[in-house]
């Protein structure tokens, strides 16, 4: 039987007009936003937040501060609200108006590999969904082919500071089997976050060396940051590190225009 069920974090399926309010949390009378990141910043888009993560990222910022996770209402699934496959498609079906971009975030979408795969496979068997454009957001630890298989952009964002050891063979050997899977142009970004020259170094040194990026997927560097303010002084590091190692340098617009409001 496959998995049924997903959990998802407190915004769910974001933005969506409210009953009462007859707005989303931007302010409009329609769903959706724009994708903050990566390749597609700025594509107007439907997101879905699923909870749990496998992760508990923190991040030395500017002047030796820690800076946690940016989605800390998405790291525990015992929090998540549990939601069928089919209440999840008669949503988008009634939220997507002229949207043709979808994105499945977390937390880390891949802890709950299971029905991410029933929810994909029901998305493109829905005559108003199935030729969405999906973006799936990843840290990379968990590999599943059939969601490569699935989505159209697997956005890969290795969080390599997350865990004491540091980086492990594991986590190049999982990165690796993404970045095989996502060959064709288009298909695959690598998005690191930098807020300091120690993670350039780190990007550049012990990471990308021991990647095969044969197929040259474009490695983007975003600054870190949870608030307008603390982009502010990590902007100067992720810049400086696109201009030397040439990576492209990518926003996060959903931080700059909203600051980080959940749900946007
Ligand atoms: N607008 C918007 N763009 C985003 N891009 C990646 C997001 C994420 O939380 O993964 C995100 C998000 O939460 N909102
Ligand atoms: S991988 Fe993403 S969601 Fe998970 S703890 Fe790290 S920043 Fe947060
Ligand atoms: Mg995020």
């Amino acid at each position: 039987m496959p998995t049924k069920t997903l959990y998802l974090a407190p915004e769910g399926i974001f933005p969506l007009v409210g009953r009462t309010s007859g707005l989303t949390s931007l302010g409009l009378p329609f769903g959706g936003t724009l994708q903050g990141e990566g390749l597609l910043a700025g594509m107007p888009s439907l997101f879905i937040r699923l909870a749990g993560c496998n992760l508990r990222c923190t991040w030395t910022g500017h002047g030796g501060r820690t800076i946690a996770c940016d989605t800390p209402q998405a790291l525990a699934v015992s929090h998540g609200r549990g939601s069928t496959i089919s209440e999840l498609i008669g949503t988008l079906e009634g939220a997507l108006g002229a949207l043709t971009h979808l994105v499945i975030t977390g937390g880390e979408p891949l802890t709950q590999a299971e029905g991410l795969v029933t929810l994909l496979k029901a998305i493109r068997q829905s005559p108003t969904l199935r030729l969405l454009h999906i973006t799936l957001e990843t840290n990379g630890t968990l590999f599943n082919a059939e969601v490569a298989k699935s989505v159209d952009l697997v956005s890969l964002s290795p969080k390599w500071n997350a865990t004491p050891q540091g980086f492990s063979s594991r986590y190049i050997h999982v990165l690796q089997c993404w970045l095989d899977a996502k060959v064709l142009p288009n298909s695959l970004q690598l998005k690191f976050v930098v807020g300091s020259k120690e993670d350039e170094d780190q990007i550049a040194n012990d990471i990308l060396p021991h990647l095969n990026l044969c197929h040259h997927p474009p490695i983007l560097v975003m600054p870190l940051g949870a608030t307008p303010e603390e982009l502010r002084l990590s902007a100067p590091y992720a810049v400086a590190a696109a201009i030397r190692q040439n990576w492209r340098f990518c926003p996060r617009l959903q931080v700059e225009l909203w600051g980080n409001r959940a749900g946007t």
